[in-house]
């Protein structure tokens, strides 16, 4: 289908959101918002023409769908990586520079900040290879990276020649990422001089240095006399949503008698506060590192009472008065003596926060796998083998049902490969999915009924979700309309505050993982990645599906509950469009339009549907829908779902869009055939899977 696309500008209520930095700067930013606006406004509306920079226009290949299914990033596990002291080689300044050039020109590396850049550049090592050196082998598993100190080499893909590569040229960057599978192979055709870093090397440093500097702001926050009082998880999303801003000496960052509508704090330089008595600028101190200001206008609602201007080069971190006001209200500054999150939670429960119908997280009577029987497929070409509902790099889903003489009732069996566990260092992921699975007791989350184990698999048995794979209707529809997109994220947005709730962050958000009961209800699957996270705190695991990443996931700087609602943006995007907005054959474009983070949409997209996405993909966590002092609660009330009924959704007592989408017949109808599995899986006797 051919479609007008557009990039949509948050609206008016937003616009103090958009635009960080100077006062005297956000002026002239919010007219320039305003233009835009209106013109994008217009051209929504009347779907004629594009708006926002033509040059920027989805291509062609932006514009297909996802044929295939996102492939996940397992989380890897790299103990105390966090504690490990890195091993840094001196460098000539010239070879410093050649490696700084490299990384600059990359896509994802080049926003390493200053003193992770450092650092990174000198952990590099120098090795050699000769001529004709295999340096990378298509197919087998990477964890280095290389930039080319000297020599040239030759880049092969299926035997086929793709390029030379020479001097200053990075290959094998994708590894540095996360375990990934080396896409050609890249071959020395001289003798040549390589730089070379590895992936635990490379997130080690990154990781600290995020940990210290959010430590050090943390540190600064608790200073400020002004936020004394704030819980850590307060300044902990005070932290989230500021940017960073830097300033040349002579710069004025704060005119006094300016409106005032940002605040800052120093990470490095020195401030000059002077203020106009009779006529000239009189100095009332130097602020250094640590030291905030312009906090007192935001409290006041006054005019800027000083000027601050640099001294010599400065950074900052600063922060609008909205984002604190949507983070914290203004009004507790001076005096929150306890938590408000806290206080908010106790009000979310007290009101009946959510009445499920009457499911206990058990079937009727106690389940023994010796109970259970496969179902198999009654006509066809796999008449007569058993059912299986889907595979994963994990084993199988199979449908299976009580033995003969009881009443069918039917479950989904997920048999584990335990030697594949074993073999990729998963057995705490698996164990972390069944014990938030059987903690879990929400409509829209798949239920565990009991998990069992022999010497080859686990397994789990799982509510069966017969209405299928909400993946397979996307296939099969192309896009969703708005009406079974609202339903389907509602039902979503269901399962994230259950969850959230309940501290565990799902961290998979795609429609692979959505299935629908016979009712068209969707419920969450696969917690393969799902993890308890302690209130305030951060987890630093390189995991999800590439299109669905958060941007502070590609950059390691921590990762908690946001990072479900900009998947849920994606998600909703992915449901209306056909495709997630951040796509491409090659993940570095994918990661480098993430952290871009521009989103165009089809002018046929509501404006309420973009707002909401653009709102739950704001690149700063702390900035994003969901995120704020309202908590979810300011996803539900977001007006692109006005018409869902939150209680009754959650009492399943709102007829479903989604039902046409389930076809009636045998019970698998909904799913794809699958021949009977006939390898010869391995014993596996290690223990790990004791609790099964
Ligand atoms: N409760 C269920 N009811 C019906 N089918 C199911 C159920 N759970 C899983 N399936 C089917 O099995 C497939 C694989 O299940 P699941 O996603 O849980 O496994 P996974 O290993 O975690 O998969 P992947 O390797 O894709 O991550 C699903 O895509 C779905 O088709
Ligand atoms: N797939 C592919 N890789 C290329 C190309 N040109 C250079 N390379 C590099 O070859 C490397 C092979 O291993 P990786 O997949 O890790 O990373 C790949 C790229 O860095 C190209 O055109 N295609
Ligand atoms: N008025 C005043 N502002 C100061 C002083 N020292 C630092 N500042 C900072 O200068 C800032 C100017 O902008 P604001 O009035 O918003 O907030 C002010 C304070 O954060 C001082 O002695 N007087």
């Amino acid at each position: 289908m051919a479609y007008r696309w557009a990039k949509y500008v948050e609206g008016p209520e937003d616009w103090g959101k958009c635009v960080m930095g100077m006062d005297s700067q956000v002026r002239q930013a919010r007219l320039q918002l305003e233009k835009q606006y209106l013109q994008s406004m217009q051209l929504i509306n009347n779907q004629q023409q594009m708006c926002g920079a033509q040059k920027h226009r989805p291509t062609h290949e932006d514009d297909m769908v996802r044929k295939s299914r996102g492939q996940q990033i397992v989380p890897e596990p790299l103990p105390n990586i966090i504690d490990t002291e890195v091993p840094r080689f001196p460098k000539s300044s010239c070879a410093f520079r050649q490696i700084v050039k490299a990384i600059q020109a990359n896509e994802v590396l080049k926003r390493l900040g200053e003193e992770q850049l450092d650092t990174v550049v000198e952990s590099f090592t120098l090795t050699q290879y000769g001529k004709g050196d295999s340096v990378i082998l298509e197919g087998s598993e990477g964890n280095t990276m290389y930039i080319i100190a000297e020599g040239e080499l030759f880049v092969t893909q299926h035997g086929q020649p793709l390029r030379t590569l020479s001097a200053g040229d990075v290959f094998g960057e994708l590894a540095i990422l996360y375990n990934c599978k080396r896409t050609a192979t890249v071959t020395a055709t001289t003798d040549v001089k390589l730089w070379e870093i590895d992936r635990q090397t490379y997130r080690t440093i990154v990781t600290q240095k995020h940990k210290q500097r959010r430590q050090a702001i943390l540190g600064f926050l608790k200073e400020a006399h002004t936020l004394n009082g704030l819980s850590d998880t307060q300044l902990s999303r005070i932290i989230d949503s500021m940017e960073e801003c830097k300033f040349h000496p002579g710069d004025i960052i704060v005119q006094e008698g300016d409106e005032g509508k940002s605040f800052f704090i120093i990470l490095k330089g020195e401030v000059q506060v002077t203020k106009e008595v009779n006529g000239s600028q009189e100095q009332i101190r130097i602020m250094r590192a640590g030291e905030h200001f312009g906090e007192l206008a935001l409290i006041r609602n006054s005019c800027r009472t000083a000027t601050c201007r640099a001294l010599r080069d400065v950074t900052c971190i600063t922060m609008s008065k909205e984002d604190f006001e949507e983070t914290v209200p203004l009004d507790t500054v001076e005096l929150p003596k306890v938590d408000l999150l806290d206080i908010e939670a106790l009000h979310l429960t007290g009101k009946k926060r959510i009445s499920f119908p009457d499911r206990p997280n058990v079937a009727p009577v106690p389940l023994r796998l010796q109970d259970l029987v496969p179902v198999l497929y009654s006509e066809g070409r796999y008449m007569g083998q058993p059912v299986t509902l889907g595979t994963g790099g994990f084993g199988r889903v199979e449908l299976v049902s009580w033995g003969p003489g009881k009443p069918v009732e039917y479950f989904a069996l997920k048999k584990i490969r335990k030697v594949h566990i074993v073999q990729t260092c998963q057995e705490e992921h698996v164990k972390m999915e069944r014990q938030v699975l059987l903690q879990s007791h929400s409509p829209f989350v798949v239920r565990l009924y009991e998990t069992f184990r022999d010497s080859r698999y686990v397994y789990m048995a799982l509510e069966f979700c017969e209405g299928g794979e909400l993946w397979t209707k996307l296939r099969e529809a192309k896009y969703f309309t708005e009406e079974v997109t609202i339903f389907c994220t509602a039902c979503v947005v269901e399962a994230l505050d259950y969850l959230h709730s309940n501290r565990i962050v799902y961290r998979d958000l795609k429609p692979e993982n959505l299935m629908m009961d016979k009712h068209g209800y969707v419920k969450l699957v696969d917690f393969g990645f799902a993890k308890l996270l302690p209130k305030g705190e951060k987890t630093y695991s390189f995991c999800g599906t590439p299109e669905y990443l958060a941007p502070e996931i590609l950059l390691n700087e921590g990762h908690d509950f946001a990072v479900d609602f900009w998947m849920l943006g994606i998600l909703i995007f992915e449901l209306l469009v056909g495709r997630p907005p951040f796509c491409s054959s090659d993940p570095q474009r994918i990661y480098s339009r993430i952290l871009d983070g521009e989103i165009y949409f089809p002018t046929y997209v509501s404006e309420a549907a973009c707002s909401i996405i653009s709102k739950l993909c704001r690149n700063r966590p702390g900035r994003r829908l969901g995120n704020a002092r309202n908590g979810i609660r300011g996803i539900k009330k977001h007006r692109w779902f006005h018409k869902i009924k939150w209680e009754k959704l959650a009492a399943h007592q709102l007829s479903a869009p989604t039902a046409w989408l389930i076809k009636k017949g045998s019970p698998y109808v909904n799913f794809k055939r699958y021949s009977m599995d006939l390898s010869a899986e391995e014993d596996e006797f290690s223990g790990w899977d004791e609790d099964f």
